[in-house]
């Protein structure tokens, strides 16, 4: 009887579950949105009960639609969506307040607090982080700040915290297993990157007990098995990492210097910088890629908050368009975007800048801007923030790239791809498989069971769609590189108002 890898990706927006073979295709999919929540201003929440119960539901659609069973299933690789955290009763399994996004902003104002004492540099040094409300830490902490009651019962022991993948192997594995990957907890600014353990000075920093910390494991391993009444048997979960690392391993960038960018709702662009880390003087981010056995692999990581969500927001604020995919159309109906500029800081700017404050700008409009300029800019931003990330890559680690590894819902877009590649004046390479976080995951989870026996059998699989190549001409570059860092200056300079 044959084996099967199931993945589940637990994303910002969506719930998704996958079934992998041998070869890495795709033997079926499942996929459903859940309620995003914004009760106030910069704010952003989910309901971990509506995470669990529409992630369990994808992974029993995606079995049964694969005509399988649970004893066909080799083992369970989770990637998920990083730094959003849940703080829930232990006795009761109740999450005791609604998960915390990433992209929440509630406690940008503790962390310039923490940035004004001068805390930068101790934080960097022990978690390889900048301080931003983007990390897992402060929301914690306002959580047992606001929570009527909740501090004393973490004092007590009776509350857990834990990433969403620690929440869904709880809920998975009837409440036996309270755990994390090395990954997810380099997102946390509590993990110590170098002794890799939960670290004291961290914990006291933010007022955390270590009670409600999970046990942190490796990345690829047999952690348990789920309940049976989760897919019918007992399934081994062998597999944990945050989606941008699941993705940067799905890429198969094992190698030193090997680069990923991940397009979704943001862009993430990972280097992987080999069994040391390397502190950013960029302002770039020092995490954990993965951990397999002893080896642990290191990554330089730059995240940009608005990606394809710029293209949500042309399509549903500006109603420019019904389908993000009509964007490649409209934008290619101009040669250029003639001047116009569009700085997506919506949320702040993440790396290099880290300004909580920044604002969005469209700039260089003229009486015959029109929607196509506006969706090309739109295009170019994306492709030039991940420019601003890679020359801080290549500074930090003194690797200059040829080749960048692309991948997510908005890398299928052909122009935007184009664009990337003559704004970086290196090839991009799209591989067939676009789905790259998922399959990271299951990897992972086929790598601890054996059902894949090394990675270069994994590379085997990896195959190219398609390359775009740099134009060699540079000069007409030069102009909207020159542009957008004076519309850079701008946005900060704006947000100091
Ligand atoms: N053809 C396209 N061109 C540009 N952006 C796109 C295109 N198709 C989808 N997107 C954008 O990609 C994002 C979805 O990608 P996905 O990888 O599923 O994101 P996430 O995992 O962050 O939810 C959305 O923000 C959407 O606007
Ligand atoms: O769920 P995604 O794909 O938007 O990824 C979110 C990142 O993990 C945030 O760090």
């Amino acid at each position: 009887m044959s084996s099967y890898i199931l993945a589940l990706d637990q994303g910002t927006t969506s719930c998704r579950a996958l079934i992998f073979d041998k070869n890495g295709k795709i033997l079926a999919s499942a996929q459903e949105e859940f309620p995003q929540y914004f009760p106030e201003v910069g704010w952003v929440e989910h309901d971990p009960l509506e995470i669990w119960t529409t992630q369990e539901r994808m992974a029993r659609k995606a079995v049964q639609d694969a005509g399988l069973t649970a004893d066909q299933i080799a083992a369970i690789g989770i990637t998920n969506q990083r730094e959003t955290v849940v703080v829930w009763d232990k006795s009761t399994g109740e999450p005791v307040y609604p998960a915390i996004v990433w992209q929440d902003r509630r406690t940008a104002d503790f962390c310039d607090q923490l940035k004004a004492e001068g805390k930068a540099g101790l934080i960097q040094q022990k978690t390889g982080l900048v301080i931003d409300a983007y990390f897992s830490a402060t929301k914690v902490k306002w959580i047992l700040d606001n929570v009527p009651g909740a501090r004393e019962k973490a004092m007590a022991g009776d509350l857990y915290m834990g990433t969403i993948d620690s929440w869904l192997i709880w809920k998975m594995t009837g409440g036996q297993k309270h755990i994390t990957d090395v990954t997810n907890a380099s997102r946390t600014l509590l993990y110590n990157l170098t002794d890799l353990g939960w670290d004291a000075d961290m914990l006291t920093l933010f007022d955390i007990p270590s009670k409600m910390l999970p046990q942190v494991c490796d990345s690829s391993e047999v952690y348990g098995h789920t309940q049976a009444d989760f897919l019918g048997a007992a399934v081994p979960i062998a597999g944990i990492a945050g989606d941008q690392q699941a993705a940067l391993f799905g890429q198969m960038c094992t190698q030193e210097g090997w680069v990923k960018n991940t397009y979704g709702t943001g862009c993430f662009m990972l280097m992987n910088i080999g069994d040391k880390p390397i502190l950013s003087k960029n302002n770039l981010l020092t995490t954990i890629g993965w951990k397999i056995g002893d080896e642990v692999s290191y990554a330089l990581e730059g995240s940009i908050f608005m990606a394809g969500a710029i293209v949500q927001w042309l399509r549903d604020q500006l109603e420019f368009f019904g389908d993000a995919q009509e964007i490649e159309g409209l934008a290619s109906s101009v040669e250029s975007s003639d001047g116009v500029v569009l700085v997506p800081a919506f949320v702040g700017l993440g790396a290099p800048h880290w300004n909580q404050q920044a604002k969005g700008q469209i700039l260089g409009l003229n009486r015959g801007s029109h929607k196509g300029h506006i969706a090309r800019a739109a295009l170019e931003a994306i492709a030039l923030q991940t420019r601003d990330i890679l020359s801080a890559m290549e500074a930090d680690s003194g690797v200059k790239i040829k080749e960048l590894r692309v991948d997510g819902g908005a890398s299928v877009n052909n122009l935007l791809m184009q664009i990337q590649a003559d704004v970086l004046g290196v090839s991009v390479v799209r591989p067939k498989m676009v789905e790259t976080t998922v399959s990271g995951a299951a990897f992972l989870a086929g790598l601890a069971v054996g059902y894949w026996s090394n990675t270069e059998e994994i590379e085997r699989i990896w195959e190219k769609d398609q390359t775009f190549e740099a134009n060699p001409d540079r000069s007409s570059m030069e102009q909207l590189l020159a542009q957008w860092d004076r519309a850079i200056e701008t946005v900060l300079f704006w947000s100091k108002a």
